[in-house]
């Protein structure tokens, strides 16, 4: 007998307005557990605010979003459990280093035996022992992903949620991340995260969810959803190249 294992991300209707404007606009999408999933599209598509009630930060108007099989509504503390979150804009504790966020960040969660190795190895593989004594108001763009991400890996998620973690960053740095979070993946973690990169998508994504005024214009494995040309093509066909218009004084 088989058991079903329940979809790590499960998004039912959701749906979000802010005043006139339906930012999310009933959204349906299953994230298999396990799986490297990526959420793509415009700017001002809905990915934020799509991750952000996923990660319980934003309240959605009607829908309902599940984690590992638990309803976000109900089992909120079990659900914000399986949950790492890394979300854009959020602010960290300037005046800690990177070694002290992850000590404040175990003793806030409860976190229990185990999180000193951690928080060692996350330092280390994120390459951020390298500055112990750098207050996190000195860290550059990605260090401070970098710290975000060993934050919402500390307490062992099942689901991490990351918005925009390539954003920004240099190649070093993003194959740092890459490398953690394909070791999250095969060890049975799921990664949903929102990205602009497609190069990075289509690299390290094993599915994918254009979406496009809160709405999913198409998701599927990488290569359904490109269809045999990239990423890229396929993003810029869908969303609508933009309308060229010859400038004179720019000739
Ligand atoms: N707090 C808010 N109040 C009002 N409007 C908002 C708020 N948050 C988001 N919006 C609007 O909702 C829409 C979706 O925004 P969202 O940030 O989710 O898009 P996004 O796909 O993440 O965009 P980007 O790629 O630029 O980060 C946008 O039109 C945005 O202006």
């Amino acid at each position: 007998m088989t058991t079903e294992i329940a979809p790590a991300v499960q998004l039912r209707g959701l749906t979000k307005r802010f005043g006139d404007h339906v930012a999310v606009d009933g959204i349906d999408l299953t994230v298999p557990a396990g799986t490297f999933y990526g959420i793509v599209g415009p700017n001002g598509a809905g990915k934020s605010t799509t991750l952000l009630m996923i990660a319980g930060l934003l309240a959605p108007d009607s829908g309902s979003v599940t984690v590992a099989g638990m309803d976000a509504a109900k089992d909120r503390d079990q659900v914000l459990g399986a949950l790492g979150v890394m979300m854009e804009g959020l602010s960290l504790p300037e005046r800690l280093t990177g070694a002290e966020l992850l000590d404040y960040t175990a003793r806030l969660r409860r976190i229990g035996e185990g999180w000193p190795e951690r928080a060692t190895d996350l330092l280390e593989i994120l390459e951020l022992d390298r500055a112990p004594s750098t207050l996190i108001v000195d860290y550059s763009t990605g260090m401070r992903k970098k710290i975000g991400l060993a934050v919402a890996l500390l307490h062992r998620p099942s689901v991490l949620v990351l918005d925009e973690p390539f954003e920004a960053i240099d190649p070093v740095s993003a194959r740092a991340i890459e490398g953690l979070l394909d070791q999250f993946v095969a060890g049975g973690g799921t990664v949903l995260l929102s990205s602009h990169l497609m190069d990075v998508v289509e690299r390290t994504c094993e599915r994918v969810a254009l979406i496009k005024n809160g709405r999913i214009l198409t998701e599927g494995t990488v290569d359904e959803v490109r269809a045999g040309r990239t990423l890229n093509e396929t993003f810029v066909d869908l969303v609508g190249a933009p309308v060229q218009r010859e400038i004179r004084w720019l000739a």
